[in-house]
């Protein structure tokens, strides 16, 4: 039976939080969507929805449907993990699923902290950085779904949430456990339902982590994650592991479709080009799926695929690109189209012996597992922080699904070294 249940708002999100387990020790397996078979075995069962950015009574709704299925397997703690950059609106879908899972799990209190220092992600006095910049100064302010152009999470969670939320301030997560355990006491006998906490390293995540042993649910990035498989083993549930990241073999031939536009994946488009075959799909030039992927199967033809090095196939294009194709069929249309084409150039590439592949950017991957008909990921080794290797069944091939912001510039190489 699973020791920590998780909720994951999508599905490089929950990529992230399962490695994070793995990496400290919990055996992790990704399940893909509200489960409806047996949960399988591991210490960590991360459920993978697309609930960011759905209307909230679905999110909602899916997400009581997820922690049901994980306590009827026996999990002991849920886990419910949002972006490290708070993705959400004033309607939610952060504050309306933590309230309900609460409800749900008949506890009044969850901690919730974004923090990944790791990836850059700090938050300090309730008020969250990318890096050196306020999150409303980090580009997030024009997120086309979700703009957070407010940086104060404890400002931004109430306006999500009729419960009261307060703050666990660096000075006392500095501090440690008994201060950490103490402000939590005085902020639920104080009437708050939720405290935002500060971490810029960490150690502080790990203190914080070991603070919320015995809490019911607990709600943060995946950073937040890194101090709970502690617990389970100083409570005598969880062995020592040292081979929990283990995958079969990999083998076959190795590809990177990119779906993503950020700014990061772009950079690593940018330094694959030069390095190994690349073929960049112009989809505002054919703004068609079926044609995109025959232009990609033409392309296969030649004979690209090596088992000794990666091609990358990349519908990802210039903001200003994306915003053309956007403006002349509507955002949704332009979205799925290319999610269409590389979901289909998913398939072509397995049936041409592509056992390795990495795909870039949480819709797209949405897209690419839905194709691949896969409904659960065996979670492995770290490429970089956040995006693990994953062994992806029934399909029977290696699988790392990159966030859009993730990686460093030469991920699409290192990633099969
Ligand atoms: N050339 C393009 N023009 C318009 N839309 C595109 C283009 N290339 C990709 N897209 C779409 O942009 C969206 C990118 O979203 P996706 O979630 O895959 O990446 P991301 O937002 O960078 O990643 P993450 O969600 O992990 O942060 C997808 O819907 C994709 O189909
Ligand atoms: O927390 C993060 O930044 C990522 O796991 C993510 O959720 C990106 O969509």
């Amino acid at each position: 039976m699973p020791l920590l249940g998780c909720i994951a708002d999508d599905f490089t999100g929950a990529t992230d939080l399962a490695a994070m387990l793995v990496a400290h020790g919990m055996t992790t397996i990704q399940v893909i969507g509200v489960p409806t078979t047996p949960l399988p075995e591991a210490d960590a069962i991360v459920v993978a929805l697309k609930s960011r950015t759905a209307p909230a009574a679905e999110a909602v709704a899916d997400s009581l449907a997820a922690c049901d299925a994980l306590l009827a397997a026996g999990a002991k703690q849920i886990f419910f993990k949002y972006c490290s950059t708070f993705d959400s609106t004033d309607a939610g879908n952060i504050g309306p699923v933590a309230d309900a899972l609460l409800h749900r799990l008949q506890s009044g209190f969850a901690l919730a902290c974004p923090a990944f220092p790791a990836n850059s992600r700090s938050v300090f006095h309730g008020h969250l950085f990318v890096g050196t910049s306020l999150l409303s100064e980090s580009g997030m302010e024009r997120h086309p779904l979700t703009p957070m152009r407010d940086p104060n999470l404890v400002r931004v969670l109430s306006r999500q949430t009729e419960g009261g939320v307060g703050l666990i301030p660096f000075a006392t997560v500095e501090e440690g456990g008994a201060a950490i355990r103490q402000a939590i006491n005085r902020l639920r006998d104080g009437g708050r339902r939720y405290a935002i906490a500060d971490a810029v390293t960490e150690a502080h995540l790990h203190a914080l982590g070991a603070a919320v042993a015995n809490h019911a649910l607990v709600t943060g990035g995946s950073g937040l994650a890194m101090g709970l498989p502690q617990n389970f083993r100083d409570a005598g549930l969880l062995p020592d592991r040292h081979d929990a990241d283990a995958l079969p073999e990999p083998r076959g031939a190795m590809a990177v479709l990119a779906g993503s536009c950020s700014r990061a994946t772009l950079g690593q488009i940018g330094l694959a080009r030069d390095h190994v075959p690349t073929l960049e799909l112009d989809a505002l030039a054919t703004p068609d799926a079926a044609a995109l992927q025959r232009q990609a199967e033409d392309w296969l033809e030649a004979g690209p695929l090596s088992e000794k090095r990666p091609v990358v196939i990349a519908a990802s294009a210039a903001p200003e690109k994306v915003a053309a194709l956007q403006a002349r069929l509507g955002r949704d249309a332009a979205g799925s189209l290319v999610e269409t084409a590389l979901a289909g150039i998913a398939r072509t590439l397995l049936a041409r012996g592509v056992a390795r592949l990495v795909v870039a950017g949480g819709e797209t991957s949405g897209a690419v597992v839905q194709a691949l008909g896969v409904d659960r990921l065996r979670i492995g080794p770290q490429i970089d922080p956040g995006v693990p290797w994953t062994y992806a069944e029934p399909a029977g091939i290696h699988l790392a699904l990159k966030s859009g912001n993730f990686g460093a510039r030469d991920f699409f190489l290192r990633a099969f070294a």
